[in-house]
Formats: C-alpha cells, sequence, structure tokens
C-alpha cells in the first residue's frame, strides 16, 4: 500500500513524458506497478471474499435502513458489496469516484496522498448523497451522481436472473396487489423492483399516484408490450395496450367521442333497460318461488356478456367458445405471467405451450370477427344504395341504432383519418372492449351484492331506492339521479374492490424525477389502486365498507381524485366509464327494487370465503349464491310477497 501511495504520488519520469510509456522498461516502472497490482490482488480478493462469506452467512440480511446509515457495522469493502448487489444502481450510474487519503509516513516532499480513482460503468454508485464514510484510514469523500442527487427508489436486494420476482412469488400472498402491499409495507409508497429482466416501479399512495399520472403524465402514459397481449390484438393495435402516438391518439378520441361518449351511452339506453329487465325476470324464474339460492355471479356475468355484444356487434352469442376465448384474453391481459417478465427470452413462450395457445385463441376470433365485419360491411352498402340520393357516404351517416362495428366502418369508409382503420384494427379495438368492457363491470356488481349483505347497508340503499321509485313498473336512467347512497355504495365497491386492482401498467419513456427519485426510462409502473383504496393515512378504518364517508365528499372516481382510481387517471384513463356506470347503477337498482337479497342458509357476510382470483378484473374466487324474496311493483305499497327461500348449495 505505501509503495502505491508512493507511485500514486505522479512525481515518476512516465508522468512527465507519457510518451515514454511505450519504451519497454522504461524508469522500471511499469514493471514495478505491475508486480505491485499481483500482489494486492492476492490480498485484496482474499479480503473481499471473506467480506463476502461473512455477508452469505447471515451479515447480509442487514435491514436496508442500517446499511444506508453510518452505522458503525459496515467496512468500505462492506458497502463496495452491497452496492454492488444491489444491481438496480447499475442502470444510472455514469462514474463512482473515490478520493482515498492515505495517511502514512511518506516522503516529506509530499504532506499526504489523495488518488482519485474513476470507475467507469458498472461500477454502483451508492443510494446516498454525497456523503462521507470514515473507515479505517480510508475516506471515500465524493461521490458523483447523475440527476442532480437523486437515485433509483429504494426496493428489496435483487438476486441474480430473477431479480425480484422471489419477493412476489414465495412466502407471500399469491395475489400480486396483496404482495406489492406489503412490500410497500416494507419499502414505502414508492418502491423499485426487478421483475425477472423488467426494471419496474410500484405507486401505492395518492401523492405519488397524483405525480406519475398527472405532474409526469406525459412521461408514464406509454404501456409495456406485453406479448400475449401483442399476439391476442393483432400487434397492439386496440386502443387499451397500444403505444402512445398518433394511432393511440386517434382510437382514444374515437373511443371518447363516437363510442363511449355521453351521447352513444344515452342511445345505448333501450338495450340496457331490456337486457336488466330480462335479467329481473330471468330471476324471479329461477328463484322457483324462493326454493333456489341464485348464482348471482353468473346472472350479472351474462347480462353484460349480452349488453356489450349487443352494444358491440348489434347480436348477441351464447356463451360459447367466443366468449371464452375473450375471456381467457382478460386472464393473459393482467402481465403477471412470469413469462412477461422475460421479454428477451419470446422462444419460451413458444416452448411453454402460451404462444400456440393464443395464437389459436386469435385464430378463432378471427374467424368469427372477419365474418360480423363482412355482415356489417355488406349492410352498410346496402344502406348507402337504399338511400343513394346522391348524398353517397354521408347519407348513412345517420348514427341511430349504431354499434360499435357500424361506427368503425363507416369512419374507415369515410376516410379523412390520420392513421387509416383496417379490419385488423376494427378486430382489435372489438377485443378490447369487450375485455375491458365486461368482466370489469360484472365483478364490481358481484363485489357491491356481497358488501350489501352487511344488513344495514342493504335496507339503507333498498329504502332509498324504494321510496324514490315507489309505485314504478319501469325504471329508467332518469330515475337514478337522486340515489345518492347508491352511489356512495358503488364508490365504495370501487375502493375496497376495484375491478382491475394493478389499474394496466404504464411504462416510462424517458428518465424522469418523482417524489426525489429518479425512475428511469422503459420503467413498468405499477399502480397499486387496491392499496390505495386502503390506505391507513388517507382513509378512517379503511378495511370496512362505510358507504357513508363519501357523504358530503366531492371525491369520485373520474381520474381527479388520486385516493380513488379504480378507472385510472391521465389520458390513458378508462374511457368506459360513463358506459359502465349507467349500466352498473341501473342494475343495482333493479336488483335492489325488485328483491330483498340474502345469503343461503344463515350465513352471514362475514362467513365468506373473500378469496381472490387474479385476472385483469379480479374477482372472488367462489361463486356468488344469494337467496331472493320477490317484490312486485303493486306489492311496493302494500306489502310484501314472501318467497321461501329453502335449499343452499354455495
Ligand atoms: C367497472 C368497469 C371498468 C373499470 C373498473 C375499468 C377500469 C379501467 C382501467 C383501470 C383502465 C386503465 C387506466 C389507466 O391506465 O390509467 C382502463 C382502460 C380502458 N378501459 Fe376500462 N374499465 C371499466 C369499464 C370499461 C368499459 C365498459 C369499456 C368499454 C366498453 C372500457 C374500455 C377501456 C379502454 C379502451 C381502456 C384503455 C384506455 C387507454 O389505454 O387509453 N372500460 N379501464
Amino acid at each position: 500500500m505505501k509503495a502505491t501511495a508512493a507511485v500514486a504520488g505522479g512525481f515518476n519520469l512516465v508522468d512527465f513524458y507519457p510518451w515514454l510509456e511505450s519504451v519497454p522498461g522504461a524508469d522500471g516502472l511499469k514493471s514495478k506497478i505491475q508486480k505491485l497490482r499481483d500482489y494486492l490482488d492476492v490480498i485484496l480478493d482474499k479480503t473481499i471474499m471473506e467480506h463476502r462469506q461473512r455477508i452469505d452467512s447471515g451479515g447480509g440480511e442487514r435491514r436496508r435502513d442500517d446499511c444506508e446509515c453510518d452505522d458503525g457495522e459496515e467496512d468500505l469493502v462492506d458497502v463496495l458489496l452491497r452496492l454492488q448487489a444491489d444491481a438496480t444502481h447499475c442502470t444510472s450510474i455514469r462514474a463512482l469516484h473515490l478520493q482515498i487519503f492515505i495517511p502514512t509516513k511518506l516522503p516529506s516532499s509530499m504532506p499526504s496522498i489523495a488518488v482519485t480513482f474513476t470507475f467507469p460503468l458498472p461500477i454502483p454508485i451508492p443510494p446516498l448523497q454525497t456523503k462521507t464514510i470514515k473507515r479505517s484510514s480510508i475516506t471515500i469523500i465524493s461521490c458523483k451522481k447523475p440527476h442532480h442527487g437523486h437515485h433509483l427508489p429504494p426496493g428489496p436486494a435483487k438476486l441474480p436472473l430473477i431479480g425480484n420476482l422471489h419477493n412476489l412469488f414465495i412466502g407471500r400472498s399469491p395475489l400480486p396487489h396483496h404482495a406489492l402491499r406489503e412490500l410497500a409495507d416494507e419499502y414505502g409508497p414508492l418502491f423499485h423492483l426487478r421483475l425477472g429482466e423488467v426494471p419496474s416501479v410500484v405507486v401505492s399512495s395518492p401523492e405519488i399516484a397524483r405525480e406519475v399520472m398527472k405532474t409526469h403524465d406525459h412521461v408514464f402514459a406509454d404501456r409495456p408490450r406485453i406479448l400475449a397481449v401483442d399476439i391476442g390484438t393483432w400487434g397492439s393495435q386496440d386502443i387499451a395496450f397500444c403505444p402512445l402516438g398518433d394511432y393511440w391518439r386517434q382510437m382514444k378520441r374515437i373511443s371518447l367521442t363516437e363510442l363511449l361518449g355521453a351521447r352513444k351511452v344515452q342511445a345505448f339506453s333501450s338495450i340496457r333497460e331490456t337486457e336488466v329487465s330480462n335479467l329481473v325476470d330471468s330471476i324471479r324464474r329461477s328463484s322457483h318461488n324462493g326454493e333456489n339460492p341464485i348464482n348471482i355471479s353468473e346472472k350479472i356475468y351474462s347480462l353484460f356478456n349480452v349488453i356489450i355484444c349487443k352494444t358491440a356487434f348489434g347480436t348477441h352469442w351464447e356463451e360459447d367458445d367466443i366468449i371464452q376465448s375473450m375471456r381467457e384474453a382478460a386472464q393473459v391481459a393482467g402481465g403477471f405471467h412470469v413469462l412477461d417478465f422475460y421479454p428477451s427470452l419470446e422462444f419460451l413462450h413458444g416452448l411453454s405451450g402460451l404462444k400456440s395457445k393464443i395464437l389459436r385463441m386469435r385464430d378463432h376470433k378471427d374467424v368469427i370477427l372477419d365474418r360480423v365485419i363482412a355482415e356489417h360491411k355488406q349492410r352498410f352498402v346496402q344502406r348507402r344504395r337504399g338511400c343513394d340520393g346522391g348524398g353517397g357516404i354521408d347519407d348513412v351517416e345517420s348514427e341511430d341504432g349504431e354499434d360499435f362495428v357500424d361506427v368503425l366502418i363507416r369512419l374507415e369508409e369515410g376516410g379523412g383519418l390520420q392513421c387509416p382503420i383496417t379490419n385488423t384494427s376494427i378486430k382489435a379495438v372489438l377485443v378490447d372492449l369487450f375485455v375491458a368492457g365486461t368482466d370489469t363491470s360484472s365483478v364490481a356488481v358481484e363485489w357491491a351484492m356481497l358488501e350489501m349483505m352487511n344488513p344495514r347497508v342493504l335496507s339503507k340503499a333498498q329504502s332509498q331506492i324504494r321510496q324514490a321509485l315507489k309505485g314504478k313498473n319501469a325504471i329508467t336512467d332518469k330515475d337514478l339521479q337522486g340515489l345518492t347512497y347508491l352511489k356512495s355504495v358503488i364508490k365504495e365497491t370501487f375502493r375496497l374492490h376495484p375491478s382491475i386492482p394493478l389499474l394496466i401498467p404504464r411504462e416510462s419513456n424517458q428518465d424522469c424525477v418523482v417524489s426525489e427519485y429518479i425512475i428511469p426510462a422503459k420503467t413498468r409502473v405499477i399502480v397499486n389502486a387496491w392499496a390505495i383504496g386502503r390506505d391507513l393515512e388517507t382513509w378512517e378504518d379503511p378495511e370496512s365498507f362505510v358507504p357513508e364517508r363519501f357523504d358530503g365528499s366531492e371525491i369520485d372516481f373520474k381520474g381527479m381524485h388520486f385516493e380513488l382510481i379504480p378507472f385510472g387517471a391521465g389520458r390513458r384513463i378508462c374511457p368506459g366509464i360513463s358506459y359502465a356506470i349507467a349500466n352498473i347503477e341501473l342494475l343495482l337498482t333493479h336488483l335492489l327494487y325488485w328483491f330483498d337479497w340474502k345469503l343461503p342458509n344463515g350465513l352471514r357476510a362475514e362467513d365468506l370465503d373473500m378469496s381472490e382470483v387474479f385476472g385483469l378484473a379480479v374477482a372472488r374466487k367462489d361463486q356468488l349464491y344469494l337467496v331472493a324474496k320477490s317484490y312486485e311493483a303493486k306489492d311496493l305499497d302494500s306489502g310484501s310477497v314472501e318467497m321461501e327461500v329453502v335449499k343452499v348449495e354455495c
């Protein structure tokens, strides 16, 4: 070490005549240094190995906080090994400058030695501000970092190859939104993970959600490419997963103005009202005078399936292969398949059989949707011919009774779009709307019904509805305005059970500082709306279902209040909010107006297993069976018609 210090002083002949370096053996310095280095190599390798062994045998279990503070436990080798293990820091480092003072007896011409080593990439950069750490005779006094001192958010240590997948899948809840909340409890509301190959951050507080989805929305509005979804949507030609760009902008605008806007939601009201009335009849029939508990989950799902089919395609398919393949598409869209975390290993999708399964599902959808589009195009041409009074395409632009396919064909035929619509993009958008519009709404109603098995909430909701609609035989959208308690029940349901608990993943398109941490470009951003809805600092008694918490509160779910974001926020916000809420409100009003509900066999809500299954939309694992006591409109004045309930199958 002394000898190293002496040559590092820079008073050697070769330092003044750099060209001498190429002269073999000039002033003997090179060979001297090489000898020194070889000697140090042996000693330092041994030292590093000993430290590594100590860390591996338990010293490595130190908590992050302990490691970061200058607590006298770590020496310099420990610090550097810890940073090396935490590979996340490699991504943002430019260089690490260590200036080392070696206080030793030196030639009198040199009062002390200050040697600066500059380590190039990928030496990891420490997650600390410029800071002095004294360790025996060595002092790190400067540490240059990019991004003005910002570093990555905290997170658990990464393992080679799998990164933090073990933190998600081993020893924690099997449901990603639960596991991620547990991690947020340890690492805070913004933490960093490497999921396989994918650098990710997880957002678990309203404040950080606001920063990501509002302040820096332009940075975080892209979507990661999820292979299964990409194949299933003909190369992400849909709206939900297509990359930010002109195509997405155009299709989002079309979805908001032509497909799901207020005018269109109003235009679809007759489909909604007819189908909900049909469901009421079907429940009356299936309850067999109250003898059979009803599988309400199935009924609700079928209803939303019919409604979306009719609004999208103008017709309705029974539950068959295509519906099944749409449902399976929803499962893979969750983006938590382990293969999604190894994008460079696409061939694994092939080996696992996932790719061929998705291709099979897509081929099946291809056949059916090609046929649907061809039929609609034929009808479009006939309508154009029928009204060809010289007006051409304008004559068929009457939007009455248009379903989604009609609208998209009209826009395709009309031309003039920045990004032309093709049959393939129509198919991708249809799959999107079907997947996004069915399960999401049906699980919301299912959770609402389940939470209303709390008799206090149920009777309060029913008495407001029955009071407001007293004597009505037909209920329409217009009757729903004043149903404030029902609206609070829906908000509370979304708070505790957001249909898509982790929203749809986002991806950053450039480096960005959030809450004083740097989030590099191409980081996957997961917003845990489920954890935010249960945040202890935001909500009082967050685990309880209390719709009254919204009394007199302005909080709603339209993307302005980041404590409640079941539909997301910012430019990627769900365009189907009005459509979904119109369906959900009408259905719940009918269910509560026409029937009294209870759990079969004297069960209470707290007896139910609330376990969930993960997919794009998260439903309860078990289907919900309920018993209905039916009311006829005429009975609302004169009292209830009792329908006995006997059998229980749960
Ligand atoms: C309860 C019902 C629904 C819930 C909870 C829901 C939730 C969501 C969420 C969380 C997102 C991602 C937002 C973000 O990244 O910030 C989303 C996007 C989307 N939703 Fe919904 N949704 C529902 C119903 C619907 C319906 C009925 C449709 C259409 C028929 C629909 C179509 C879409 C589309 C196209 C996107 C992608 C938007 C984009 O990426 O720009 N959703 N939805």
